[in-house]
C-alpha cells in the first residue's frame, strides 16, 4: 500500500515514544492504561498511541498514524480518545514536534487543588529556566487548569482560547492530568518533568504550611 507518510520516520518516532513512555510509566505517571503520547511525522501526520493500551508496555503495534483531522491512516486501530488535544497543537504550530500527556499524582492532586483558581502559579524557581524562552528564575508561569470534559471539542476550544493569549508549554485538566509539549521529544519531556517537579513543590509547600 502507498502510504502518505514515511514509514522509516514512523519506525524512528515509534521507537522514541516507546523508550520514553516506558521511563515515564516507571515513574508511575501512566496508571491504569491512562495517558497518551504523540510525535509529529510531517506537515499532515503524527504518530500517536492507540486508545486503551497499557502505556507501560508499549510495542510498535501500540503506535499508529493519524492525520490532523484525527483520522486513522493505514491502521484499523482506534487512536487515543484525546487525539484532538494533540492534533489541534500540530495543526496550529509547525514547531510543535511532540506532545506528552500523563496522569501523575502531582499533576492530578494539583489539578484538584487549583481548579477553583483556574491556574497554578509557579514563581521564583530556578527550574523555570527549563521552559523554552525563560532565561531567569525571576519570572512566573501560570499553568492553566481546565475543567474536565469527555467532549474533546469543548476542551480543545478552551485550549485554543488560552493559546490566543500567548505562548504556553502545558496545561492541567481538573482531576485528570497534564498536557505538555515541545519541538521534539527531548524538549517536551523537559517541559513535562519541570511541570511535574514544580507542581510537586507547590503541593509540598502547602502540606508543610498545614502541618506547622
Ligand atoms: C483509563 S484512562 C482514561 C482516559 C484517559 O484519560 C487517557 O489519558 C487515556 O486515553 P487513551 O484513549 O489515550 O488510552
Ligand atoms: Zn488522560
Amino acid at each position: 500500500m502507498d502510504l502518505p507518510y514515511d514509514p522509516a520516520r514512523l519506525r524512528e518516532r515509534a521507537a522514541g515514544l516507546i523508550a520514553n513512555v516506558r521511563e515515564l510509566s516507571q515513574l508511575g505517571w501512566t496508571p491504569a492504561t491512562s495517558s497518551n503520547f504523540s510525535a509529529r511525522l510531517d506537515a499532515d501526520h503524527a504518530a500517536i498511541t492507540v486508545s486503551g493500551r497499557d502505556k507501560g508496555r508499549l510495542v510498535e503495534d501500540d503506535i499508529m498514524v493519524v492525520d490532523f483531522d484525527g483520522h486513522a491512516v493505514g491502521s484499523d486501530h482506534r487512536p487515543s480518545a484525546e487525539t484532538l488535544l494533540h492534533t489541534q497543537l500540530y495543526r496550529r504550530f509547525d514547531e510543535v514536534g511532540c506532545i506528552l500527556h500523563t496522569h501523575s499524582q502531582h499533576q492530578t492532586v494539583a489539578s484538584r487543588l487549583f481548579a477553583g483558581a483556574g491556574h497554578v502559579r509557579l514563581e521564583g524557581y530556578e527550574l523555570l529556566k527549563a521552559f523554552r524562552g525563560n532565561e531567569t528564575h525571576e519570572t512566573a508561569i501560570d499553568v492553566p487548569v481546565l475543567p474536565n470534559s469527555q467532549h474533546m471539542p469543548t476542551l480543545a476550544a478552551q485550549v485554543d482560547a488560552l493559546l490566543d493569549r500567548g505562548p504556553m508549554w502545558g496545561y492541567l485538566i481538573d482531576g485528570h492530568g497534564l498536557y505538555a509539549w515541545g519541538r521534539d521529544m527531548a524538549e517536551a519531556r523537559r517541559h513535562l518533568e519541570a511541570f511535574d517537579f514544580l507542581l510537586g513543590c507547590e503541593l509540598e509547600i502547602r502540606r508543610l504550611a498545614v502541618a506547622r
